[in-house]
């Protein structure tokens, strides 16, 4: 039998090429070292905001899961606090939109974005396991953290406009719940029979596309001479 306390650890060896596409992504690299293209960040900005919205249901659809099937009732804390967080971030969205001057009720929803909600909307079944649907949440947020503590790394030349934005996921409080949301992913994962892994799995490599696709987004054209045909 295969040994599976620490799946999450695994299994972040094993997709190592994908995990670093996903968090050194050269959208993020450039957020990084100074040179990003405005137009670019507020491309990210506008559809990241409607992936917010989609992704508050989605995290909904995890906690019911949890209060239905979870063996420990700390997960609901964890949870609620991303929730909370989540509720925070709509209006940091909507401030930072106002700021750049960027209509967010007029966006047009990007394939990749699209893809990726419709991705989440899946996970949202209720056949759906609770292992299968915490991996990818962990994983989600993960991402981001992973991806703007980066920025925030020694050395870094983050413009002062784009601070806040990597303090927002990269800050350490950010970081502790990403690293209590992996402990539950494990928890459940080492519990499951092998075959619901096997979806966790596939899960987490799906999300990792999907985040590479949608920092793709942020360097093509959005809105413009794409969306228009
Ligand atoms: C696309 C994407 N992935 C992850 C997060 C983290 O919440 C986000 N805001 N957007």
């Amino acid at each position: 039998m295969e040994e599976k306390s620490g799946m999450i650890g695994k299994w972040l060896k094993k997709h190592l090429h994908l995990y670093v596409a996903a968090t050194r992504h050269n959208f993020v690299l450039s957020i990084r070292d100074g040179s990003v293209d405005l137009s670019n960040f507020k491309k990210w900005l506008a559809q990241d905001y409607i992936f917010v919205r989609e992704f508050v249901p989605f995290v909904a659809s995890v906690m019911i899961k949890a209060s239905k099937t979870s063996d420990d009732k700390n997960d609901m804390e964890a949870i609620l606090g991303g929730l909370t967080s989540l509720n925070d971030e709509i209006d940091w969205f909507k401030q930072e939109a106002s700021k750049w001057s960027i209509p967010l009720s007029g966006t047009i929803v990007h394939k990749a974005n699209e893809n990726y909600c419709m991705f989440l909307s899946s996970l949202m079944l209720p056949e759906v396991e609770y292992a299968v649907a915490i991996t990818a949440f962990w994983a989600i947020e993960a991402v981001y953290q992973e991806s703007f503590a980066h920025c925030l790394e020694e050395d870094n030349k983050v413009s002062q406009e784009l601070q806040e934005t990597c303090k927002r996921w990269g800050n350490e409080k950010f970081g502790h719940y990403c690293r209590s949301l992996q402990n539950i992913a494990n928890r459940c994962l080492e519990k499951a029979p092998d075959h619901v892994c096997a979806r966790a799995e596939v899960a987490f490599q799906r999300v990792l596309e999907h985040e590479v696709e949608f920092w793709n987004m942020s360097h093509e054209g959005v809105g413009k001479s794409i969306d228009i045909v």
